[in-house]
């Protein structure tokens, strides 16, 4: 027997309450038949219109948007940007809230994540529930931070730059990003005619004049001469093998965090945020408290930020090894940290990498992992290693909760936590945890 197809709720409308806030850039709320409903565009206590963009009947929930707003919040302001709202751009999912009150959202998501993943309370992991702005952020009323280094802008058929919308291959057209870095805004990518691109990604670097420019072609699609009103470096990303090959001027920016320039090669990892890099290296000594002349592993090390952090505090006793998957990465890394003949950096995944070093004994450990996190086995690895402290950096506070669980099973207990909100008028924050031996907790 062939089961009955589906029905599309898509575009239907409820009127409903808005509940708490969820991972993610949305809020909760059920329609009367009881259907769960993750709303965007909308805040915590408003009642609204919310109009289905994905699910069917019987569907565990269904996604929407706010489309009128019946009962607003006190959080709630006009988005400052016109390119923000249902259907929309789907850069940011907090324009529509007071500064104050995204980051508020923010540490109720870490708190419930907190409570529901690792079984943890506020207080238990050492928090105060707080979410930090960084320096510089907190801005008088309208006023935007403008942070993004890093934006990469989606070419469409007629080769404009946008964003993509919410969950869509679709391009939002705009003229400018108003959370873009001044530098990535003066290179005028909004203006130009991206023909044959199928995306275009500007990178302004920190503490630096770099200015970079990466091309995706589409297939077939000829590279434009780059002419824009900044001097930049090109690169292009070749469509079969994904490889990125420099089409003129340098293959990196330089960009500066902790008194020490690092080089990050196209397709590296940098931090986003200007202040970000040495927000989170502060965070992380200040937590680990290195001593001269201890061992360290800085796991997930991209271009080698907290292992030069940690060679800098060690001294000439100490020993750091990074360990990195990017290949672009390591050469970075490598070249960054040779000044310090006792830093190694090893290629792979930390998963296959860290067993074949053999390493049973450190000191330190950082972990910076993306965001799926570390995963058990990792976690229960650095677990047997004996470290006095360990800080565990995450971008997503779900895969942080999960793995907090697992240093807990593994004999580890949070000292502290801190949460900073590296990513303005988004979902996303930025958290730091410190852990030590539960042991030495007592
Ligand atoms: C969040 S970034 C952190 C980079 C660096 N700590 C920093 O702050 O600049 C995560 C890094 O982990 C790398 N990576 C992802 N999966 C990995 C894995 N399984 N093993 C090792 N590195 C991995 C990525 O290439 C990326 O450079």
């Amino acid at each position: 027997m062939q089961a009955e197809p589906t029905k599309s709720l898509v575009g239907e409308e409820y009127e409903v309450e808005i509940g708490p806030v969820a991972h993610g850039g949305h809020c909760i709320a059920r329609t009367h038949e009881g259907q769960v409903l993750f709303v965007r565009h909308t805040l915590p206590g408003e009642r609204v219109v919310a109009r289905v963009t994905e699910g069917e009947e019987g569907a565990r929930f269904l996604r929407a948007d706010a489309v009128r707003i019946l009962e607003a919040s006190k959080d709630r302001v006009e988005a400052p940007c016109p390119f923000a709202g249902p259907g929309r751009c789907g850069g940011c999912d907090w324009q529509h809230a007071k500064p104050g009150a995204q980051r508020r959202l923010k540490g109720e998501v870490i708190a419930e994540q907190l409570e529901r993943l690792a079984g943890l309370t506020p207080e238990e992991a050492g928090w105060d529930g707080t979410v930090m702005p960084a320096e510089g952020d907190k801005l008088p009323a309208g006023q935007v931070p403008q942070w993004r280094t890093r934006v990469q802008y989606a070419v469409d058929a007629e080769g404009h730059a946008g964003l993509r919308r919410h969950r869509s291959h679709e391009i939002e057209r705009i003229d400018h990003c108003m959370i873009a870095a001044e530098g990535v805004s003066e290179l005028g990518i909004e203006k130009r005619d991206w023909t044959g691109m199928e995306s275009v990604e500007a990178i302004a670097a920190t503490g630096s004049q770099d200015r970079q420019v990466i091309l995706t072609p589409r297939p077939g699609g000829r590279l434009p001469l780059v002419e824009l009103d900044k001097p930049v470096s090109v690169l292009r990303v070749d469509e079969k093998s994904g490889g990125v090959h420099r089409v003129h001027g340098r293959p990196f920016v330089r960009e500066r965090a902790d008194g020490r320039t690092y080089r990050v090669g196209a397709g590296g990892f940098w931090q986003v945020h200007p202040k970000a890099a040495d927000t989170l290296v502060t965070a992380v000594m200040q937590g680990l408290l290195p001593r001269k002349g201890e061992t360290a592993l800085d796991l997930y090390c991209g271009a080698g930020l907290f292992a030069g952090a940690l060679a800098d505090r060690l001294g000439d006793q100490g020993a750091v090894l990074g360990i990195e998957s990017g290949k672009r990465a390591v050469e970075d890394a490598r070249h960054n940290l040779e000044g310090f003949p006792r830093v190694r950096i090893e290629q792979g995944k930390v998963e296959s990498v860290l067993p074949r070093t053999g390493i049973t004994e450190v000191d330190l450990i950082v972990l910076d992992p993306p965001r799926s996190g570390a995963g058990r086995s990792t976690v229960q690895h650095l677990s047997t290693l004996g470290a006095r402290r360990i800080a565990y950096v995450a971008c997503d506070p779900a895969a942080l909760a999960r793995d907090l669980g697992y240093f807990r099973d593994g004999g580890y207990r949070v000292r502290t936590l801190r949460a900073f909100d590296l990513f303005p008028m988004t979902s996303h924050v930025e958290c730091v945890a410190i852990l030590e031996p539960a042991a030495r907790g007592l």
